[in-house]
């Protein structure tokens, strides 16, 4: 599976935390982040990591590009929520296309410990019907 990795700056520590813990079922996985947030887990982590741009300089249309291309699986976002970001629109964007193509988002610590629990579960096999479908409605 494809995960996108994107913390806030005030929650990138939370989302080392969690990379740390859980690398045993990311590193299974193709992971992507945004440059900030993926630098700073290959660091703590040694995972292998393919950085889009920074969040602010259009990472998260990048992110919300692979979205509408079938090519994401799940998205883990570790949002701040009480700091204003000057590039909101394309936050609001990339979760938006989450919705559109029915791709699972998580915002905070606690949802993403369910999915990537899930995720190791086999939860997600669901995804690859959906690579293989043309038909989705995404795609109309
Ligand atoms: O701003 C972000 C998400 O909106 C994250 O970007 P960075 O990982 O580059 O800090």
């Amino acid at each position: 599976m494809n995960i996108a990795l994107i913390a806030h700056d005030n929650k990138k520590s939370e989302m080392i935390d969690f990379t740390i813990a859980y690398s045993y079922i990311l590193k299974k996985h193709k992971l992507f982040a945004t440059g900030t947030t993926g630098t700073r887990i290959n660091e703590a982590t040694k995972m292998d990591i393919h950085l889009v741009k920074s969040g602010p300089l259009g990472g998260d249309q990048q992110i919300g590009a692979m979205i509408a291309e079938n090519k994401m699986d799940l998205v883990i976002f570790f949002r701040d929520p009480l700091t204003a970001q000057p590039h909101e629109p394309d936050i609001i964007a990339l979760m938006r296309l989450c919705d559109v193509y029915k791709v699972p988002l998580t915002t905070n610590i606690g949802g993403a410990e369910v999915l990537i629990r899930a995720l190791e579960s086999g939860f997600f096999q669901w995804r690859e019907i959906i690579h293989t479908d043309d038909n989705r409605e995404g795609n109309k």
